[in-house]
């Protein structure tokens, strides 16, 4: 079992793709002591939001690094996934949606943070939702196909446990064969884990011989005051449903560990306006003490600790449309 509470510590500073290359590059052959031979290099998932990149990388990963809902946009930020076995280290890039609606700040910004992450990659997960192809697929595959170089593309149609006629599939298949020479199309479900085992194995043999660029009991790139921001992000979007669009982002004020041993977190919700905040909160607190209640089973499982938390929620008014804020709240990379 992966020992989660390696996680790094550490704040929300959102290295860039380019610094994180750059610390790869550098690394020190540590963990590869064992073998003589280590294969490392990234795995970029990408696709429009909402097709079930989070899902499949959970899945590959055989735990809940990263947030996950039945609306569009979840991914906000780049996680990376680790998964190591014997001598082969894949780091997957789970990216936020590609999509064409740029309107607002953080959709650019989002764009820009998606695309970045494609490069220098050894596979590319181009993940649909099977049986619909929209136009924002055909702008990533766009995106995806200009780069030339010997990358493997593989088209994973996520979803297909929706399909009750399987037959259905064969003519959507040949369809999309037709659009790119993809290296592989299959047919997945994230979620039930069909066809997942298949992905890994590719993602496995894509790899150039390399060191190891985490410890081998990492799972994710990113500190655990950045997991227990997400967590709570998670719940508000499960129990505030379509309500808050992309109005709330969560900060950890504190995190620390008591003389008790038990971690003392305080997260703030930021929400756009006062009907928000009233809806977080609930009737008589009771929404806002059922997130805190959920967020936090999440993270003792996750940090393999207790947790005493506390939430609050605070307006923070315009956030969404001011690139600078975003910026200041790890948004801002280009
Ligand atoms: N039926 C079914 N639903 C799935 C499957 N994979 C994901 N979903 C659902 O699809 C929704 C979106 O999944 P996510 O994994 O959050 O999608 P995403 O592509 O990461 O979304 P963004 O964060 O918007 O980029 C969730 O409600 C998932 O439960 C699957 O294989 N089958």
């Amino acid at each position: 079992m992966t020992k989660k509470t390696d996680l790094p510590a550490g704040d929300n500073q959102e290295p860039s793709l380019d610094e994180l290359l750059a610390r790869m590059n550098q690394a020190a052959p540590t963990a590869t002591a064992k073998y003589d031979v280590t294969y490392c290099g990234m795995v970029a998932i990408v696709g429009r939001p909402n097709v079930g990149k989070s899902t499949l990388l959970n899945k590959l990963l055989g735990q809940k690094v990263s947030i996950t809902s039945k609306k569009p946009q979840t991914t906000r930020h780049r996680i990376m996934g680790i998964h190591t076995d014997g001598p082969s280290q894949i780091i997957f890039i789970d990216t936020p949606g590609l999509h064409i609606e740029e309107k607002r700040a953080i959709n650019r910004l989002m764009n820009r943070a998606a695309a970045s992450s494609l490069a220098d990659v050894a596979m590319v997960i181009f993940v649909v939702d099977g049986m619909t192809w929209t136009a924002d697929d055909e702008m990533v595959l766009q995106k995806i196909q200009h780069r030339n170089d010997d990358r493997k593309i593989i088209l994973a149609i996520n979803k297909v446990d929706n399909i009750k006629d399987k037959e259905s599939l064969f003519p959507y298949l040949t369809e999309l064969a037709k659009k790119f020479d993809f290296d592989e199309i299959l047919p997945i479900s994230a979620s039930k884990g069909t066809n997942v085992q298949r992905i890994l194995d590719m993602a496995r043999e894509s790899l150039p011989e390399a060191p190891f660029y985490f410890p081998e009991d990492y799972v994710t790139d990113r500190s655990q005051r950045f997991m227990a921001s997400e967590i709570v992000r998670e719940k508000l979007m499960r129990f505030l449903g379509d309500e808050l669009p992309y109005d709330a982002t969560v900060e950890i004020e504190q995190f620390k560990m008591m003389e008790n041993g038990v971690y003392q977190i305080n997260a703030l919700i930021l929400v756009e306006r006062e009907g928000q905040k009233r809806m977080v909160i609930g009737n008589k607190g009771e929404r806002i003490r059922t997130i805190a209640t959920q967020s936090r089973l999440d993270m003792e499982t996750l940090f393999e600790n207790k947790v005493f938390l506390e939430v609050w929620v605070k307006v923070k008014s315009g956030w969404a449309d001011d690139e600078r804020a975003l910026r200041s709240l790890g948004y801002g990379e280009s």
